[in-house]
């Protein structure tokens, strides 16, 4: 699958960054501040920015990253898992879905159904790509609960599907590296995975090798514990890539 410049497949080593920053002036800080040569996605966590409820705002913010950030495909993203915030998540989304400028939504697993689908509906007529994501904070789930998910994100109409577990234990890695492994290569949708933590770390600079297409490395922020530093992660990768 190709967003303007990227390739999401397994085992491709594409950088994500999260930018976090609560006003338009922060945001461009922010931008300005990270090395964008070797971040090949960035993602705006719009939770974090302070006039999320202002339809105005958000359209002159995406206007004005959009020019920012040049070609840089852009992950629109409201994380909140909370019931009282679906409402303000989905009408954001549905604002933003109007407008140009982001190549992806994500969508949490846990949202209703029914609003899932009427999302991927808008989000591809617009020719913007879904990402179903579940965060898991407390631990891994087992083999079996990866699989229904990932089969039932793919069923929903995900164009990409992300696992954030948290690894507490070694073999926590090992389950997610293994179910990442057995269902890339058994799924045509591309898959993200990472764990969280301070194990998770693993996670996110060998999640390649085992078919995850992308992984999240931190900017002027982390927006997951686990995060390593976006210019430590490039230079692993490339460290691996010369033998
Ligand atoms: O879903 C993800 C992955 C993530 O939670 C991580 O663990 O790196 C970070 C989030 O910003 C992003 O939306």
């Amino acid at each position: 699958m190709r967003i303007r410049h990227v390739t999401l497949a397994p085992g491709e080593k594409n950088i994500c960054v999260s930018l976090m920053s609560e006003t338009w002036a922060l945001l461009l800080e922010e931008i300005r501040s990270l090395p964008l040569k070797k971040i090949d996605i960035l993602e705006w966590r719009v939770d974090q920015y302070r006039d999320k409820d202002d339809m105005e705002a958000i359209t002159e913010t995406l206007r004005l990253l959009r020019q920012e950030i040049k070609e840089i495909p852009l992950i629109f993203t409201y994380r909140e898992q909370t019931r009282e915030h679906e409402d303000a998540c989905f009408h954001l989304y549905e604002h933003v879905l109007q407008e140009d400028g982001i190549d992806f939504i994500d969508l949490e697993q846990s949202y209703p159904v029914e609003k899932i689908r009427e999302l991927v509906t808008q989000a591809h007529q617009k020719g913007v790509f879904v990402i179903v994501s579940h965060h898991d904070f407390v631990g891994t789930p087992d083999r079996e609960w990866i699989g229904h998910y990932v089969k039932r994100a793919v069923d929903l109409g995900a164009d990409v599907v992300k696992l954030a577990v948290t690894a507490t234990t070694p073999e926590e890695v090992l389950r997610l590296w293994e179910t990442t492994y057995l269902l890339s290569r058994a799924n045509d949708v591309p898959l993200m995975t990472m764990a969280m933590g301070h194990l998770g770390r693993f996670s996110r600079i060998g999640g390649h090798v085992f078919g995850s297409c992308a992984t999240f490395a931190s900017g002027q922020r982390c927006s997951a514990p686990g995060q390593l530093p976006v210019a430590d992660v490039y230079r692993l990768y490339q460290m691996l890539a010369d033998e």
